[in-house]
């Protein structure tokens, strides 16, 4: 093992033969035999090396990682930020890193594992017993607020600084990029209400119907729910979803009316609304702007009084239900879990129920937001727990758990999702795949409600079928793939699953268009549909009827809300809600519509399976399945925007979109041969072959279908268009 200098003065001993001796690398340590020539990926059975090393080391200060970022700062490997290791990190280990030549062998690595905020010895769970715990979640439309208010609470409370970051509870960067919450976040706060402290557990939701699973778990951890209505806007659609999600589950509602500060807002009028949707009288309705802090005070005791506490049995054996789970980098896989009934501690050995996995609670805490160990649980309390467990498959959310030898009863668990939406995810290179698989791994550990299946694809090569809630789902997906995991990958054209009903009366499903028979008689094809809603201003009710008309829409209800909103239900193919359904939506109200939509039935429809062929072959990964009277406008439309992106190759290629095998539309791109070295009057011949080898590298991010190399980016413009 290595040695256990005091950390500064590794750094500095380190720093300075770094840089005094640049040379000293592997080259005078490692027999040249020995050294790799590129940087190494590491096999299944490196990894499986690791994590024994991992545990071997886990409580000294020494650390591991298959691909170790070592963050700038003072660390004794300062000009590290990516660097792969050769084996065991110990002394003598061989990295590799972004600034170095060769090989360096560790002389001393420590660990930069942030701390666990501990609050064990100064924090006691067990003062507050069930009756003096809260477990609620904040549910709302889109935008209404909910993270907003969640940062006053958590101010209110003293949990974060006043004036800090904007949407605290917001953690992730696709997130703050675009402005939504896409994943449940937990924070437990303390709060004095008539000379006593409560102990507060506060789960923030996403508002958008395509990360519904998220509100329906945390809910499910949940006696109660703030149900904020924007104060301008009125009811929304996702308001009646998310208010029927928690109702139907039996929690207390607590009505709350935010942006009273808006000078549009009639809160008033919109709780006269609450009260003919949903009987929630209107005296009820606090009234608050999460944005001034208006009527802030007033929240917290209504969720005390009306909010029921948690009932398990605190004399009871342990039962707990695990209700979310992430990846952390440095630690593993974190739990998130609500006591049902008994006490947890650390040190406890529990069974996972659905498994029978036995595991060690290394760690347990609360989030305050961020984790901060508390060393025990108790009934009713929602918190986290680290156990060291090696896979991520083996957090399964829903499951319950229980202490060895004392078995319980399992709790319901929840429902499982069903995929409204399909697409192919291919790693860039083939090489890639190991990687893509485990940062999916990770990813669906986070976000239970993606399916995954391999599958392999003749332009594509290995990769994998995921299912998503929506398209907005996928989009997150796919970037929270590539922000927080580093996988590039190729997306192909969402699809949804068709049922295919062959002569013989047999039905396949197929969420794959490519799987869509050719040349073959059926007796009919059925696409799923869904049961929309829309809440709109009543002026924009002639453009709204006629964008569902032409998505093949058929209206199922037309209700006057009040003299200036209706609510319309349609029905219409789920594969209509793609393309850009949204924005069309958005752009024809200016953003005043609301839209939710649920699961409908399967339909009858003329469907085709419409192909994209170049030079007479067919690229398997862009085949769609489309209406007939659209296949020969949305064909054309790809084969334009193939022809646009793809850049002239070497020789003629002819771009051609079939239906069902017969030619649609067609383009034609004519030949070309970028000269790169067309700048390079004579001279220097170094300078020619680099250009000629970045050409070359650029070529090798191409796919290669038949004879013709397609760029990547043309597979994320075709799926746009
Ligand atoms: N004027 C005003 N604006 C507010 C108030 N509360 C929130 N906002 C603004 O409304 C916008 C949306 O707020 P968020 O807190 O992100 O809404 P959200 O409900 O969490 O959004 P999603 O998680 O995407 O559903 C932000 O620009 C906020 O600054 C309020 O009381 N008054």
């Amino acid at each position: 093992m290595a040695d256990q200098q005091p950390p500064d003065a590794a750094v500095g001993k380190k720093k300075r033969r770094v840089k005094k001796k640049p040379t000293e690398t592997s080259a005078e340590a490692v027999p040249i035999a020995q050294r790799p020539t590129k940087k190494p990926s590491l096999t299944f059975e490196d990894r499986q090396h690791f994590d024994y090393i991992r545990e071997a080391t886990s409580k000294n200060v020494w650390y591991y990682r298959d691909r170790l970022s070592v963050p700038r700062g003072p660390c004794n490997l300062p000009v590290l930020r990516e660097c792969w290791v050769q084996g065991v990190i110990d002394e003598g280990t061989l990295v590799w890193g972004q600034g170095l030549a060769d090989w360096l062998p560790v002389r001393n690595v420590r660990t930069l594992v942030p701390q666990i905020r501990t609050l064990e010895g100064k924090f006691d769970v067990q003062q507050f017993p069930p009756e003096r715990v809260r477990n609620f979640s904040i549910i709302a439309h889109v935008d209404h607020g909910k993270s907003t208010l969640a940062d006053r609470l958590l101010e209110l409370t003293g949990a974060i600084k006043k004036g800090g970051k904007e949407q605290y509870l917001d953690k992730l960067q696709v997130e703050r990029e675009r402005g939504i919450t896409v994943k449940a976040q937990t924070a437990s706060l303390v709060y004095r209400y008539k000379g006593e402290e409560y102990l507060l557990n506060l789960i923030d939701t996403p508002g958008h119907v395509d990360f519904s699973y998220e509100v329906s778990r945390s809910l499910a951890a949940c006696q109660g729910a703030l149900l904020l209505v924007d104060a301008a806007q009125g009811i929304q659609a996702q308001t009646l979803a998310n208010f029927y999600l928690a109702f139907e589950q039996g929690l207390a509602i607590v009505p709350v009316l935010n942006k009273v500060d808006l000078p549009a807002a009639e809160p008033e009028k919109v709780a006269e609304q609450m009260h003919q949707v949903f009987d929630i009288p209107p005296e009820d309705c606090l009234m608050t702007s999460a944005k001034t802090g208006f009527g802030l005070d007033a929240i917290l005791p209504a969720v005390i009084e009306s909010v029921p506490p948690p009932p398990g049995n605190t004399a009871g054996p342990l039962r707990m239900l695990l209700f979310d789970a992430f990846h952390d980098e440095y630690r593993g896989v974190i739990c998130m879990v609500e006591i049902i009934d008994g006490h947890l501690r650390k040190g406890d050995r529990v069974v996972a129920s659905s498994t029978g996995d036995t595991y060690d609670i290394l760690e347990v805490g609360i989030m305050t937001p961020e984790p901060a160990s508390t060393g025990q649980l108790c009934t009713g309390q929602v918190g986290y727990v680290i156990t060291g467990m090696k896979s991520t498959r083996s957090a399964r959310v829903g499951d319950t758990w229980h202490l060895v030898k004392q078995p319980v009863e399992m709790l319901p668990g929840f429902k499982p999702t069903k995929s409204m939406v399909f697409a192919g995810i291919y790693p860039i290179t083939g090489a890639d795949f190991d990687a893509l698989s485990a940062a999916m791994d990770r990813l669906i550990l986070n976000d239970a409600s993606v399916t995954v299946r391999r599958e392999n694809s003749a332009a594509l090569g290995a990769g994998f079928r995921c299912g998503f809630l929506g398209l907005l789902h996928m989009e997150v997906f796919h970037q929270r793939l590539e922000q927080e995991h580093g996988a590039m990958v190729i997306t192909t054209s969402p699809t949804v699953p068709y049922s295919i009903e062959h002569t013989d009366g047999s039905h396949e499903e197929i969420q794959n268009p490519a799987q869509f028979p050719l040349g073959k008689k059926l007796s009919g094809v059925w696409e799923p549909t869904v049961a929309a809603t829309v809440v709109t201003p009543s002026e924009h009710l002639g453009s709204i009827m006629e964008l569902f008309q032409e998505r093949r829409g058929e209206m199922l209800e037309h209700t006057v809300l009040s003299p200036a909103r209706t609510l319309l239900r349609y029905t219409l193919p789920l594969a209509e809600l793609g393309g850009n359904f949204y924005d069309s939506l958005k752009s024809i109200t200016s953003g005043y519509a609301s839209f939710d939509y649920d699961e409908g039935e399967m339909r009858k429809a003329d469907l085709v399976r419409l192909d994209l062929l170049l030079n007479s072959e067919t690229v398997d990964a862009l085949a769609r399945i489309v209406h007939r009277d659209k296949a020969q406008r949305i064909g054309g439309k790809m084969c334009e925007a193939m022809k646009e992106k793809m850049g002239r190759q070497q020789f003629e290629v002819i771009i051609q979109a079939a239906a069902n095998n017969k030619i649609v539309a067609r383009e034609t791109l004519k030949a070309f041969r970028k000269n790169v070295l067309a700048k390079c009057y004579g001279g220097d011949v170094s300078r020619k072959r680099k250009l000629l080898e970045k050409q070359k590298e650029g070529k090798k991010r191409m796919r290669r279908v038949g004879s013709v190399d397609v760029p990547q980016d043309v597979f994320h413009a075709l799926i746009k268009s």
